[in-house]
């Protein structure tokens, strides 16, 4: 039987561990065993149960005091994420062999983990040698998507995690909730986009020849491909929480081999795609 794992990653302060929180509730009310494992180094604080948890193998802090590294705070995450890749074997002792389990990877915020750095791929592949079918989750704050050059760099961002990972991966804006109710019209076209019209938005913006022709470029690249779109998400409404997760469980083909539950009672009233969930948020 295979086991199911979420890498949950994105930029510092995009929502990581509030998804991680409130999809430990979300799918313990649908009777679903999901579990968390902190991969921060330097995080303090977290209001979901822990599975495991890096700093009892290494803590940032520990590093940033040891007068032979002289680490700062960024230099030290890497040091921790490097020290992490060559002890994969404490993780392997944290997991055990469990068969059919689910697990949710609180990741760090900083983005060269996704960018360049080998660690996140490592960690994909020794998950996979472990029979994990794993789904990256990337997460990035609505509030900054809501313009076209900046939605271009969420998009550069959430498609190098793509192509270095090789998994397959759920895009998701967090904290829809705190758009006004324009920019919730305005980001919607953001969220499967049509990437021509978003250059012709930001050829209004950027004032260099140079840099509109690279615009057009990548953007003309992404759309070719259809390489990136996103899911809405915001932590207080469980119909955007069901929608992500049907779309990572059917990513990794979770439920496949299990027996068939039934729904709960109130089930069959929530929307299940995004056209339904965007109407909803029209009609309230
Ligand atoms: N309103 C709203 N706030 C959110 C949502 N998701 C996260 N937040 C808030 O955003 C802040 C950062 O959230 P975290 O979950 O700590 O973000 P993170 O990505 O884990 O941050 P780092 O681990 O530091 O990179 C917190 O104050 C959360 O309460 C959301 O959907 N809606
Ligand atoms: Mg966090």
């Amino acid at each position: 039987m295979p086991r199911f794992a979420q890498l949950v990653m994105g930029p510092a302060g995009s929502g990581k561990s509030t998804y991680c929180s409130t999809m430990v509730q979300h799918c313990a009310a649908i009777n679903r065993s999901v579990q968390v494992v902190n991969l921060d180094p330097a995080a303090e604080y977290f209001n979901y149960p822990l599975m495991a948890d890096i700093r009892e193998l290494i803590e940032v802090d520990d590093v940033m005091e040891d007068d032979s590294l002289r680490f700062g705070p960024n230099g030290g995450l890497v040091f921790c994420m490097e020290y992490f890749a060559n002890n994969f074997d404490w993780l392997e002792d944290c997991l055990g062999h469990v068969e059919d389990d689910y697990i949710l990877f609180d990741c760090p915020g900083q983005i060269e983990l996704y960018t360049h750095l080998p660690v996140m791929k490592q960690l994909v592949e020794q998950l996979q040698q472990w029979e994990f079918r794993v789904c990256g989750v990337f997460l990035v704050d609505s509030q900054f998507m809501v313009e076209s050059f900046k939605f271009i760099s969420g998009v550069l961002a959430a498609l190098s995690a793509m192509i270095s990972l090789e998994i397959p991966q759920i895009n998701i804006m967090t904290k829809m909730d705190l758009l006004s109710k324009k920019a919730k019209k305005e980001i919607e076209k953001y969220l499967d986009p049509d990437m021509y019209s978003v250059i012709e938005d930001s050829a209004n913006i950027l004032k260099s020849t140079m840099f509109k022709k690279l615009t057009k470029a990548i953007c003309g690249l992404i759309d070719d491909y259809s390489m990136v779109r996103f899911l809405p998400y915001d932590h207080s409404d469980e119909e955007s929480i069901n929608i992500v997760l049907q779309h990572i469980d059917f990513a990794i083909q979770y439920g496949e081999d299990l027996e068939f539950k039934e729904p709960k009672e109130n089930e069959e009233d929530k929307p299940a795609t995004l056209d339904e969930y965007f109407q909803d948020q029209v009609d309230e």
